[in-house]
């Protein structure tokens, strides 16, 4: 039996036109569109594509799309100046700093620099503490879209055993305390870990977020498990691979996410979900 797909491009699309109305009811109702700064330092072509759809998503929901393209020797102390100017400015509800950043730009400094209530990336570490805390603000866009994911195969997620690979900032640690929130038993791998196939063997939730195409097993997987790829791996020959063996996986699984057109909508659909929250819930006005 193959496993279901669980479609983020579909979903994100759905999320996408809720944020849409969200900001049509604002409009109706006199209030400013939300405003969403995305600066981006340096000239990769990688980043320079994922902006581009993040400014386009932000046009498709009416968003106001604020951009600082900055080169690429910009000084660190002129990107923080760049940050207090977004902070202090009333039509910018959201701040998204586009990492990664050059290696003379200390990205903690940055991202701590954006007032934890204009951080849509969920990044800062205020906005972790709450999510640490069960106080969740502004959630990290990967994680909380997963979560939305989740939410759409109906699976009760309460008492399942999660089995996290990756243990990152921006994505392993969050998710691992969205899925904790819903109750899951979870455990997250990483370098260290040993025996890695028979963490998986026994996971009846898996969240591959490494960044190796290939490193998990279709056969590790549990009959039933539901597997949520998070890898996004440029091959060689240009096309996009998960940190998933997905069609192996796919015999074992009861629902897994494509790469790309799974996590990767969400992330930049929940980052439109942050910034409609915050201009409606944080920036009263
Ligand atoms: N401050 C910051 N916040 C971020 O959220 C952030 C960042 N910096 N730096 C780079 C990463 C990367 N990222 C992606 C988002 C969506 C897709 C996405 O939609 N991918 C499509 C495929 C796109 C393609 O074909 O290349 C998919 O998976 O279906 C990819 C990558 C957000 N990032």
């Amino acid at each position: 039996m193959s496993a279901q797909i669980l479609d983020g491009r579909a979903v994100a699309a759905e999320v996408r036109s809720q944020v849409k109305t969200g900001v049509e009811q604002r409009v109706a109702a006199g209030r400013r569109p939300p405003g969403l700064a995305v600066v981006l330092v340096g000239e990769s072509p990688a980043s320079q594509v994922y902006v581009r759809g993040k400014r386009n998503a932000c046009h498709e929901v009416g968003f106001v799309s604020v951009s600082h393209d900055l080169p690429a020797d910009t000084p660190e102390a002129e990107i923080l100046a760049l940050v207090d100017e977004l902070n202090a400015d009333p039509g910018v509800d959201g701040i998204l700093v586009q990492l990664p950043l050059p290696d003379h730009v200390d990205p903690k400094k940055v991202i701590e620099r954006i007032r934890p209530d204009k951080d849509v990336d969920g990044f800062h570490p205020y906005n972790m503490g709450r999510l640490a805390v069960r106080m969740p603000l502004l959630c990290p866009c990967t994680p909380h879209g997963v979560m939305t994911l989740l939410s759409r195969t109906g699976v009760e997620l309460a008492g399942l055993d999660a089995v996290i690979v990756g243990a990152s900032n921006i994505v392993g640690r969050p998710m691992a305390l969205e899925l904790l929130g819903a109750g899951c038993t979870v455990t997250v791998c990483h370098s260290r870990t040993r025996d890695l196939s028979a963490h998986i063997a026994r996971a009846d939730l898996v969240v591959a977020a490494v960044g190796r195409p290939g490193l998990i097993r279709g056969a590790w997987i549990k009959p039933g498990a539901i597997v949520i790829d998070v890898g996004m791996n440029r091959l060689d020959n240009g096309k996009l691979a998960g940190d998933v063996e997905f069609d192996a996986a796919r015999e074992r699984a009861a629902w897994i996410t494509p790469v790309p057109g799974g996590v990767g909508p969400m992330t930049i659909a929940t980052l439109l979900e942050n910034t409609l929250y915050a201009a409606n819930e944080l920036h009263p006005d």
